[in-house]
């Protein structure tokens, strides 16, 4: 059996030192491949209110040292199934949003091309929209998993179209999301109008919303997401602000009447029987949290995430 390289043994190096890569996982450049690569894109210049996520990459990798080699409820050690591997930061541009948006493309195509799976950690949701060329350029149109207390398929911001509230439009227009696989989950807040909610189901997405979690559960949201998306190519990308601002204060454009952190962990775990190619988690802005509360969320979503990727026996 291929020994992949794990984590730092926290039974010899304390886990508040030793390497600052997420979950202390070897860096890209220290193993012959790696099948997930978590990369950071701290990016933040497409936001419309508060600022902040480009220190959210950071943040979430020093949030996930205390993650350890055995995932009990998935049944699975994530690290031992398959190669994880921190690939680092993308360097972008923060004064010119179409340069970073090709510096991310460019920068995850060359993951991509490594072999690896994607999980990206953000950042502002604009990167979703770089992240989904990339993915459809791979596999074809996508079906798209997009937890968000936000629709994100506006049109313009100040007349900008690449902004972290119009990636999932642009990405629609674009043919990448495959439109009859797709749905947002966690959906809640006040809209610019009714239209909104129209304009997106044109766009191809299906609406699972916060408010509809009290009647049928993470399990009801579950059913409806498998029965959409079935074994399409499947990538998921998680805005951290579905989870309540209880859970999750550290983010730039918080709504009340989120999901709890156990409702996210519980539908990514049910993720395992999906095809999962890649995902993301943005939104994370530390400068707004406390005690790591979000930090810690994103780093387990992350968890759930790879440990769903993990090859099954
Ligand atoms: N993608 C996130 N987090 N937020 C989008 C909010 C867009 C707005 O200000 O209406
Ligand atoms: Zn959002
Ligand atoms: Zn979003």
């Amino acid at each position: 059996m291929t020994e992949f390289q794990g984590p730092v043994d926290a039974t010899r190096i304390p886990r508040y030192g030793g390497p600052p890569t997420f979950a202390r996982l070897p860096r890209i450049d220290e193993v012959a491949r790696a099948d997930v690569a978590v990369i950071g894109v701290p990016f933040d210049s497409g936001v419309s209110y508060r600022p902040g996520a480009r220190f959210g990459p950071g943040h979430i990798r020093a949030s996930s040292k205390l993650l350890r080699p055995y995932n009990p409820v998935q049944d699975v050690e994530p690290f031992a199934l398959q190669q994880v591997a921190d690939a680092g930061d993308i360097a972008c541009n923060p004064f010119d949003i179409l340069e970073a948006v090709k510096q991310i493309d460019e920068g995850v195509r060359e993951v991509i091309g490594f072999g690896a799976k994607p999980l990206t950690i953000g950042g502002d949701h604009t990167i979703a929209l770089p992240l989904l060329r990339v993915m459809h350029e791979a596999h074809g149109p996508i079906a798209v998993v997009h937890f968000d207390a936000h629709l994100d398929t506006w049109d313009t911001y100040f007349g900008a179209p690449i902004t972290h509230g119009t990636p999932f439009r642009r990405a629609s227009e674009e043919g990448l999301i495959d439109q009859t696989g797709s749905l947002h989950v966690g959906i809640r807040g006040s809209l610019y109008s009714r239209e909104d909610l129209t304009d997106d189901q044109v766009l191809g997405f299906q609406v699972i919303g916060a408010h509809q979690f009290d009647d049928h559960g993470w399990r009801g949201a579950v059913e409806r997401i498998k029965a959409r998306v079935g074994d399409r190519p499947t990538y998921v990308s998680l805005d951290i602000d579905v989870l309540d601002p209880a859970f999750a204060p550290g983010t730039g454009t918080p709504e009340a009447g989120g999901l709890t952190s156990r409702e996210l962990l519980q539908m990514l775990r049910a993720f395992a029987e999906l095809n999962l190619v890649g995902a993301d988690i943005v939104e994370v802005a530390p400068a707004y949290d406390h005690a790591e509360v979000t930090g810690i969320a994103a780093a387990h979503a992350a968890y759930e995430l790879i440990s769903a990727m993990a090859p099954r026996g």
